[in-house]
């Protein structure tokens, strides 16, 4: 079975109105999207504007009259969108995606792979990996920053802590690498999950990771002790976020900071410059890795 996509390119104060009528006009599910596929952008760390153009996603069964669908529009909505019509073949999605999921290496010595298949380079530091619906595959820019970062620390022996653990993969990885503890944080109780099964999937000791919610009761006991502090989120968090993730970290850690944009760097390291001089330890794509060391008096 095949589907008809209509997809409309149009301002955000019309998406309400359009995302109704799409409903009203037999569409079986509405998505929305920055049309640039940006990430959402937070206007309170750069000026980048959120949501300027949005492309909105209706899909209707096959025998869908998409004219007469049209043509049911208001002219004065329709008037100022993109409109395309397509056709989307029904495909198993999540089979897909696997398809297309492959071993990927980071640094020197890392690779993650996914769990259903064989590690390329059997010698390497193998994270296998299956993110299951949390946030962190590799394949994106800032967790593929921090992972080539990770592994050019020395992090044999080091606690280290993953704010914003997502599937776990940076935590998995920290381990992976000879760090003896990780404690990983997110406030998503999914990805706490998916964090667990990855490090179990990984032959990592229970003892080796705690997972926990943001302000939950192990977090205290980490305070003041990570030799690495990650956390790979957003700009806006990382700002709210100064004060949480400097007092994990004992004297002399590493802070390491991803999930933003080279634009919104200055702002970050501004943030932090009282307390840490960040510097930007990599970029890809347009976002960047910051890193810094506390002084080891802090
Ligand atoms: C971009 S993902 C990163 C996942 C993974 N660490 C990686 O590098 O791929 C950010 C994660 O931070 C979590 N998160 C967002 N805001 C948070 C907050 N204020 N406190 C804790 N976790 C947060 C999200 O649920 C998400 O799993």
């Amino acid at each position: 079975m095949s589907w008809l996509q209509l997809r409309l390119d149009t301002h955000p104060d019309q998406v309400e109105a359009l995302e109704a009528l799409m409903l009203a006009s037999g569409s079986v599910a509405v998505t929305m999207e920055d049309n640039a596929d940006q990430p959402v952008l937070e206007p309170a760390v750069g000026e980048t504007p959120l949501w300027q153009q949005t492309r909105l996603t209706g899909l209707y069964p096959a025998d869908t009259d998409m004219d007469a669908v049209l043509a049911g529009f208001p002219q004065a909505l329709l008037g100022g969108c993109a409109a395309r019509v397509e056709i989307l073949e029904d495909k198993d999605w999540e089979r897909e995606w696997i398809k297309h999921y492959q071993p990927m290496r980071f640094g020197r010595r890392l690779w993650v792979c996914p769990s259903w298949l064989e590690p390329p380079e059997p010698d390497a530091v193998n994270l296998l990996l299956d993110p299951g619906l949390a946030f962190g595959t590799g394949t994106h820019p800032t967790t593929a920053l921090c992972l080539a970062a990770l592994d050019a620390l020395p992090l044999s022996g080091a606690r280290v802590v993953d704010y914003g653990c997502g599937s776990g993969i940076l935590a998995v990885a920290a381990l992976k690498l000879g760090a003896a503890s990780a404690l990983g944080v997110d406030n998503d109780p999914q990805a706490l999950v998916a964090t667990r099964d990855n490090a179990g999937r990984n032959d990592i000791p229970d003892a080796a990771l705690v997972t926990a919610l943001p302000g939950a009761e192990p977090i205290p006991a980490w305070r003041g002790q990570a030799g690495v502090v990650i956390a790979n989120i957003l700009a806006g968090p990382l700002m709210e976020l100064s004060d949480t993730l400097l007092a994990l970290a004992r004297p002399g850690a590493t802070l390491m900071l991803s999930g933003l944009l080279l634009s919104q760097a200055d702002a970050i390291c501004e943030h932090y410059a009282d307390r840490i001089q960040l510097h930007i330890a990599g970029e890809k794509d347009g976002w960047v890795c910051l890193q810094g060391r506390l002084a080891e008096d802090e």
